[in-house]
C-alpha cells in the first residue's frame, strides 16, 4: 500500500460535570465506545457544584470526534466545553512572530535603534533610496499578500479565514530558506484595491508573494503590480505551482518513457494554477494539451468573456475536441488536476493510456486519491504531505525568493523560473527515480541551495539581478 498511514490524531475534551448528576465513569466509557482511547485526564477546576477536566484522547479517524461529541451530549449532568485538536492548540496566538536582532539593556542601546540616532539613518536613505536593502528589513523580507478569494481549494473564504494559510507560507520561507515573511490578508477583492494596497506597503519589503487569488483577476494584479515595482511580484499558486509541476512531470515522462511533445496531457482546472502551468507546458514543447473547466473543455470553436480562457483555447486543443472530462481523458497520458476535491472517478482514468500519469493536485483533497487508483497508473501524485510524492509549491517559493533576494533581483523571470524547475528535477538522480520518488520531498536539504544557485546564476544572466551575491 503506498498511502502513507496519517498517525492517529489526538483530541482534547473539555468536560464540565454537574456534581450529583453526572458519573465520570459513563462519560469514560461513551468515549471509548465511540472509538477513542483516553491517555490522560486532568482536573481543570473544581467546586462543590461542577468540575471541568480535560480529556486527551486519541483518535483513528477525523469523524470519530464527531460520534464521541454527539455520545457525551447524551449524558444527563454533563457539558461538552470544547474540543481541541493539536492542530488548532498549535494556531493559538498564531504561528509567527517578530523577534529584535539585539537586545535593549540601556538608554545607550535605546539612543541608537530608536532615537535620536535613528535618524541619521533615515538621513541616509532619504539620500539615497537604495540603501533601504542594506539598511532595512527589506533585503529579507517578503509579503505574503492574499485577498482569500481561492485559499487552497477552499474558495472564496475571505481574508480572515486566509490567514492561517498565509502564517503557514510565511513559516516556510522562514524555515526552508531564512526568508521573513509576513502575511497580509487584505479586506478588498477589487483589483484597483489590491495593486493600490501592495504598491503602498511595497517600501517594507523586498519581494511580493501573491497567494491565493482568484483567477481571473490574479492576472491584471501580477502583471500590473510587475511593471510597477522595481521588486519581484510573484504569484506562488501560478508560478511557484507551474515550476514544480514541470519537474515532477519531467521526471514521471521520463519514468514511464515519454516524451512531453508526443504526450496527451489534460489539464483539469483553468484557473490561477492550471493556466501557468499549461503556459510552462508549452514552452517546454509540449504540443498535445487540453484544458476542462466546470463547463467542459476549453475550444476555439467558442467564445470566451473571460479573456484567459479565450487566449487557452487559441493555444491548446489543436483537434477541437469537444465534451467533458470524459471525452478529454480518453487515450491521454497524463492529468494535471488543479480544480477540485474527488472529481477524477477510477472508471475515468481507465480510459486514460496504460500506465498514466495522475497528477491530482488539487488542496486540500485532491481529485482522486491514490489508493483508488495506484494499480492502473504509472505515476500518481497530490499536492499533499501524506502521500509519497508531494507536487506542491512549497518546493519553490522558499528557494526563488532566496535567490532573488540575494542578487536583488528587480523581478523573477521566466529564465528564473525554468532554472528553479530544472533545479529541482534535478536533485533525483536516474538511480533514485521510481514511482514513489519522482519529486524530491521538501525537507531535501538539497532543494533551497540547488534552486538559489541556478536561480542567482539566471537572474545575472538575464539581467535583472542587481547584486552579485557571494556563493
Ligand atoms: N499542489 C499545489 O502546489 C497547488 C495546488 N493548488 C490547488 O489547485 C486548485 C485550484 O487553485 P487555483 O488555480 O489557485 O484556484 P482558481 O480558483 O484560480 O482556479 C480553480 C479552477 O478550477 C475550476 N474548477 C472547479 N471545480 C471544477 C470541476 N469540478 N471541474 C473542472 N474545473 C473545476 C474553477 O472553475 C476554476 O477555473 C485548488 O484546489 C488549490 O488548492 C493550487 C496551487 C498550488
Ligand atoms: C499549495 C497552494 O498554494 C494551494 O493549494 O493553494
Ligand atoms: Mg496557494
Amino acid at each position: 500500500m503506498r498511502k502513507q498511514p496519517l498517525d492517529g490524531k489526538t483530541i482534547i475534551l473539555r468536560l464540565e460535570l454537574d456534581t450529583g448528576k453526572a458519573q465520570f465513569g459513563s462519560a469514560a466509557t461513551a468515549i471509548e465506545r465511540a472509538g477513542g482511547d483516553i491517555i490522560a485526564i486532568d482536573v481543570i477546576h473544581t467546586s462543590r457544584e461542577r468540575t471541568t477536566r480535560d480529556l486527551t484522547v486519541k483518535i483513528a479517524h477525523s469523524d470519530t470526534s464527531q460520534r464521541i461529541a454527539q455520545a457525551i451530549e447524551e449524558l444527563p449532568g454533563i457539558r461538552l466545553v470544547n474540543i481541541s485538536d493539536r492542530t488548532f492548540l498549535l494556531h493559538l496566538g498564531g504561528k509567527i512572530a517578530i523577534q529584535p536582532k539585539t537586545p535593549i539593556v540601556n538608554r545607550d542601546d535605546l539612543s541608537r535603534v530608536y532615537t535620536p540616532e535613528v535618524a541619521r539613518v533615515c538621513n541616509a536613505i532619504h539620500e539615497d533610496p537604495s540603501k533601504a536593502f542594506t539598511l532595512t528589513v527589506k533585503r529579507n523580507m517578503v509579503a505574503v499578500v492574499s485577498d482569500g478569494s481561492a485559499v487552497l481549494g477552499l474558495g472564496n473564504i475571505g481574508p480572515y479565514a486566509a490567514m492561517p494559510v498565509m502564517e503557514g507560507k510565511a513559516m516556510l520561507f522562514k524555515q526552508f530558506a531564512d526568508v521573513d515573511a509576513f502575511p497580509i490578508c487584505l479586506d478588498t477583492q477589487d483589483t484597483e484595491g489590491i495593486i493600490a494596497a501592495v504598491k503602498a506597503i511595497a517600501p517594507a519589503f523586498g519581494g511580493i508573494n501573491l497567494e491565493d487569488i482568484a483567477a481571473p483577476r490574479c492576472f491584471e494584479i501580477e502583471q500590473r503590480l510587475r511593471e510597477e515595482l522595481d521588486i519581484p511580484v510573484f504569484h506562488d499558486d501560478q508560478h511557484g505551482t507551474a515550476v514544480v509541476l514541470y519537474a515532477g512531470l519531467l521526471n514521471a515522462l521520463k519514468l514511464t518513457g515519454r516524451r512531453i511533445e508526443e504526450a496527451r496531457i489534460v489539464v483539469c482546472g483553468i484557473g490561477a494554477a492550471g493556466t501557468a502551468c499549461t503556459k510552462m507546458l508549452l514552452a517546454g514543447g509540449a504540443r498535445h494539451v487540453i484544458g476542462v473547466d466546470r463547463e467542459g473543455i476549453l475550444t476555439r470553436d467558442r467564445h470566451y468573456p473571460n479573456g484567459m480562457w479565450q487566449w487557452y483555447a487559441e493555444h491548446t486543443n489543436e483537434e477541437r475536441i469537444s465534451g467533458g472530462l470524459a471525452e478529454a481523458l480518453n487515450g491521454a497520458d497524463v492529468f494535471i488536476g488543479l480544480s477540485a476535491g474527488g472529481i477524477l472517478k477510477r472508471e475515468d482514468v481507465e480510459t486514460m493510456s496504460a500506465s498514466p500519469i495522475v497528477f491530482a493536485m488539487a488542496n486540500p483533497e485532491p481529485e482522486i486519491r491514490p489508493e483508488t487508483v495506484e494499480d492502473i497508473v504509472g505515476v500518481i501524485a497530490t499536492g499533499r504531505s501524506d502521500y509519497p510524492n508531494q507536487i506542491n509549491n512549497v518546493l519553490c517559493f522558499p528557494g526563488i525568493f532566496r535567490g532573488a533576494l540575494d542578487c536583488r533581483a528587480s523581478s523573477i523571470n521566466e529564465a528564473m523560473k525554468l532554472a528553479a524547475a530544472e533545479a529541482i528535477a534535478s536533485v533525483i538522480s536516474e538511480e533514485e527515480l521510481s514511482q514513489l520518488y519522482i519529486i524530491p520531498s521538501v525537507f531535501n536539504q538539497r532543494i533551497v541551495d540547488e534552486i538559489r544557485r541556478r536561480v542567482i546564476h539566471a537572474a545575472i544572466e538575464s539581467g535583472v539581478a542587481r547584486r552579485q551575491p557571494r556563493e
